[in-house]
């Protein structure tokens, strides 16, 4: 069975319930990036060995969170040997804005992903953008290049939009798809 792997980091807990949904459809293992900015034990492990690695963060100032940004500079240790190259990449992020910037932190997870000669999966979901498109519509926020989500700054991650939740979990599904083609 392939194998798929969650990076992410979150500070509040929403980027934390998308990365679950993310994992609920992909059928994927979640490696959580503590406040430190450090994987848990047997983190890069993991990394290792899946064929797939989904990169998750909030967007804070316009770009990843430090914790993500301090995973990422470690993983330069990795990139030394491109010992990911080839795997299969993919990306999510959060924030409290509609646009907020979003688009900034998910070209810099692509380009981490291109650093390491990885292949990106895209959204592969068509916007949600009639007049007649509800808020928890599936891809409701409109994003191509990787899934993105958005709650407002004074919702908690039990508040998050449902649609949301669920464009998170077809998105893992077709990085389940994606990847189990690719090993046939
Ligand atoms: C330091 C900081 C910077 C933020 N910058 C942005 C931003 O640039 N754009 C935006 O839309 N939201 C921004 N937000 C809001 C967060 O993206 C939003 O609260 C998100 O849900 C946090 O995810 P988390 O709970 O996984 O940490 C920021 C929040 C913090 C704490």
């Amino acid at each position: 069975m392939s194998k798929i792997a969650i990076v992410f980091h979150s500070g509040y807990g929403h980027t934390q319930r998308v990365a679950q949904a993310v994992a609920d459809g992909a059928s994927a293992e979640l490696i959580a990036i503590d406040a430190d900015g450090n994987l848990p034990e047997g983190g890069w492990e993991t990394l290792a060995a899946a064929d797939a690695i989904v990169f998750g963060s909030p967007t804070y100032m316009g770009g990843p969170s430090w914790q993500f940004k301090k995973f990422a500079d470690a993983s330069s240790k990795v990139w030394f040997t491109q010992g990911w190259k080839d795997k299969l990449f993919a990306g999510f992020t959060n924030s409290a804005s509609m646009t907020g910037d979003k688009g900034m932190t998910m070209a810099s997870l692509w380009t981490l992903a291109m650093q390491h000669s990885g292949l990106w999966i895209s959204q592969g979901l068509m916007p949600a953008n009639t007049k007649a498109s509800a808020r928890d519509a599936i891809n409701y926020v409109g994003s191509y290049g990787g899934l993105m989500t958005q709650s407002p700054s004074d919702a908690s991650p039990a508040e998050m939009s449902k649609g949301d939740l669920e464009t998170a979990r077809v998105f893992g599904e077709r990085i389940a798809a994606v990847t189990t083609s690719r090993a046939a």
